[in-house]
């Protein structure tokens, strides 16, 4: 196991220390998630009874088959604690997730937890938010037009695509991924891109995250908003 995966794992088993009896969690998505929802099935395993709900089909999957039991989320409409990754988070506990292409359910039910744990290998925490293209998922007929208002915001933007085809959302949408590079201004730009007749979601997260489980070498940080802003560096 490399560094990189060996501190994904710490982070992950750390957050997954929160989970208490008979909780509902919300499951996020990508490589990070994924140790933590391996580790969450091994205490399943040694008796805590949780239901948990997926924020991907590919979370899903996963879950099912470690015997996490999933519940459909149309059913519910909030969350005790949610895990789940990001691509960068910095001092501000502002992040930039959408890199598996998940933003969209994963918003929804960061939106409608009670508490939201970002788990990241120490590479994912920088200074500013801005060298990770930012995922916008758009309705297929609106992609173009998208496109070009996210170019007038500053950025460069590539369509999003698999084996030559446009990659294709849970909720059957596309993936602009726009590179703003310093020209990320979170707030702004989040409201501005918010605005744009054919955006369903982007991949900001601004205000959902109240902890970050940081792994660093071999050792792990937890990070909480209220606690001890400006501590996450
Ligand atoms: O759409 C994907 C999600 O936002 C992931 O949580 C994010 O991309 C981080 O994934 P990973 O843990 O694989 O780096």
């Amino acid at each position: 196991m490399t560094d990189r995966e060996a501190e994904k794992r710490l982070a992950a088993a750390r957050a997954v220390d929160e989970i208490e009896d008979g909780m509902f969690v919300g499951l996020g998505t990508g490589s990070t998630t994924a140790y933590a929802i391996k580790s969450l099935s091994d205490r399943i395993r040694q008796g805590l009874r949780i239901t948990a709900v997926a924020t991907s089909r590919a979370t899903e999957m996963f879950a099912r088959r470690l015997a996490v039991p999933l519940v459909p989320f149309e059913q519910f409409s909030s969350v005790d604690l949610t895990i789940d990754g990001a691509d960068e988070i910095d001092c501000h506990f502002q992040a930039i997730k959408g890199g598996g292409g998940a933003l969209l359910r994963e918003k929804v039910v960061a939106a409608a937890s009670s508490r939201m744990i970002v788990i990241v290998d120490a590479c994912k925490v920088v200074r500013r938010l801005g060298g990770f293209p930012l995922a916008v998922e758009v309705v297929p007929f609106a992609s173009e037009f998208v496109r070009t208002h996210l170019a007038d915001l500053g950025a460069s933007v590539t369509l999003r695509s698999v084996g030559g085809e446009p990659f294709i959302t849970d909720q059957s949408n596309h993936i602009l991924d726009a590179a703003f590079g310093k020209a990320l201004r979170p707030i702004e730009i989040a409201g501005a891109i918010d605005a744009i007749p054919g955006v369903m979601e982007h991949g900001l997260f601004l205000s959902e995250i109240d902890t970050v489980v940081v792994g660093r070498g071999e050792t792990v940080e937890v990070h909480l908003r209220k606690q001890a802003p400006g501590s996450l560096r």
